[in-house]
């Protein structure tokens, strides 16, 4: 008919003509542009990534902290060339504020960090997994929004902090069975630029704007990079030498260059031996052309990539001295990584290790007739009250139904009430498992 037309989608004159009223107005089903809605399955995913991302944190001891996804503008508008502001999702509510969805976390923490000032004692362990948002032209078709776990260490100046971080980072991987022969991190520290810069008399004002050009590397022509570090008034030796230590291939090459008094390379060589301490020497790699694109770094960074060098950067981080006193307060010293839910997944589905997630109910109960429906939602409060997962069936449903959605669910038994069974104070058990089948007491139901 007409109607069954309609409902299966078959295009027809009821469908084109649909009732006339102003207020049946047809909308799009899909979410915005560059978000994702999260079905149950996708939603299992994300659980168990998050679940892994909660029990890491906790097992170094972190403390879970959110803020709002909605943030003031002036958190983001550093003027550093980041990519990350001119995709900033800001608009002017309608209080004529200029604000902000928040495109990464830590500008956030550190807000809240200054917020409680002295009243929190140092060091902090802060984590947070939240989404955080970019406005980008769909022209290159990614995402908009993704979620991100945060680790910070704020009020530990020494690298013993970074060796923490990145063991937490470890200890994820293998978590979720990944290897040093699957994922690697590079690390290197900023202040072998700065010390560059330093020798050429570039002002520091000008430091996080270098590195957010130098990060740039393999992602536009060189020439565009040279003329971008050419109009930050660096001289041509400064731009070759610059480029030259971005080359450097181990620590024994940049103590050549750069003389083993610099700061640089002490950290590096403590990093590297903590790392021998915890185990996780296999995981890391120094590499002298790790800036990381975030204007506020200013020793250490680090980056999460896999060997087979496929996918865009897993995780990133490091630290971030300065970052407090640019919104005003104290310097505190501080070290933090973001950790995405895209990459992950897509590496994770390329190595099979994507986790087989099933939804999982214990019980289906069911009621044999209408007028055994109140008697079911008891037996269901009975379970529930034991702590038993129950999906009661609410319609008046044959058997034959009940059994379907039992198997659908996964669940592990279907607990029929039916009229003589109920007389005698007993509902019928199937085990679905082994087929098993058995009358019981409902007060000996657990
Ligand atoms: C791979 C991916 O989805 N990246 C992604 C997606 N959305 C973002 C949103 C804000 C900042 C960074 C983002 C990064």
């Amino acid at each position: 008919s007409e109607l069954d037309n309609a409902r299966a989608g078959r295009s027809s004159s009821l469908a084109s003509h649909p009732p006339s009223s102003d207020f049946t107005q047809k909308i799009d089903v899909n979410p915005p542009k560059g978000t994702r809605d999260f079905p149950p399955e996708e939603m299992r995913m994300r659980t168990w990534l998050f679940q892994n991302f909660r029990e890491v944190s906790q097992l170094f001891g972190f403390e879970e902290v959110d803020f709002p996804v909605l943030e003031s503008e002036a958190l983001f508008v550093r003027k550093a060339g980041e990519e990350i502001k001119d995709q900033l999702y800001c608009f002017e509510d309608r209080g004529n504020r200029r604000v902000a969805l928040r495109p990464e976390l830590t500008p956030s923490l550190a807000r809240l960090v200054l917020q409680k000032g002295k009243s929190v004692s140092l060091p902090l362990k802060w984590f947070a997994i939240g989404q955080c948002w970019r406005y980008e032209r769909m022209t290159r078709g990614r995402r908009r929004e993704h979620y991100q776990w945060n680790m910070d260490i704020i009020g530990v100046p020494n690298v013993t902090a970074e060796a923490e971080l990145i063991s937490s980072i470890v200890t994820f991987f293998k978590r979720i069975g990944i290897t040093a022969s699957d994922v690697g991190f590079k690390v290197s520290s900023r202040k072998v630029l700065q010390e560059v810069l330093r020798r050429y008399s570039v002002p520091d004002s000008l430091f996080g704007r270098v590195c957010v050009t130098i990060d740039k590397l393999e992602k536009i022509p060189m020439d565009d990079i040279k003329n971008e570090l050419r109009a930050a008034e660096l001289s041509e030796q400064a731009v070759e030498e610059l480029l030259q230590i971005l080359t450097v291939k181990s620590l024994e090459e940049l103590e050549e260059k750069l003389g083993s008094s610099v700061e640089a390379l002490a950290e590096l060589k403590q990093l590297f031996s903590l790392a021998e301490k915890y185990g996780y020497s296999e995981w890391i790699h120094f590499d002298a052309s790790i800036v990381r694109g975030l204007a506020y770094y200013t020793g250490i960074v680090f980056e999460g990539f896999d060997q087979e060098r496929k996918l865009r950067a897993i995780c990133g981080g490091g630290r971030y001295d300065r970052l407090l006193s640019t919104f005003g307060g104290e310097d505190v010293p501080a070290c933090g990584f973001g950790f995405g839910d895209a990459v992950i997944i897509e590496l994770l589905k390329d190595r099979g290790l994507l986790p087989e997630l099933s939804p999982q109910v214990q019980n289906v109960v069911c009621a044999l007739g209408q007028d055994l429906q109140v008697a079911a939602s008891l037996v269901a409060t009975r379970l529930r009250e034991k702590g038993q997962t129950v999906d009661l069936v609410l319609e008046n449903k044959p058997l034959k139904w009940a059994f379907k959605r039992a198997a659908r669910v996964n669940a592990q038994r279907l607990i029929i009430v039916g009229s003589s069974e109920w007389e005698k104070g007993m509902v019928g058990v199937k085990v679905l498992s082994s087929g098993e089948q058995y009358d019981i007491r409902i007060d000996e139901l657990e």
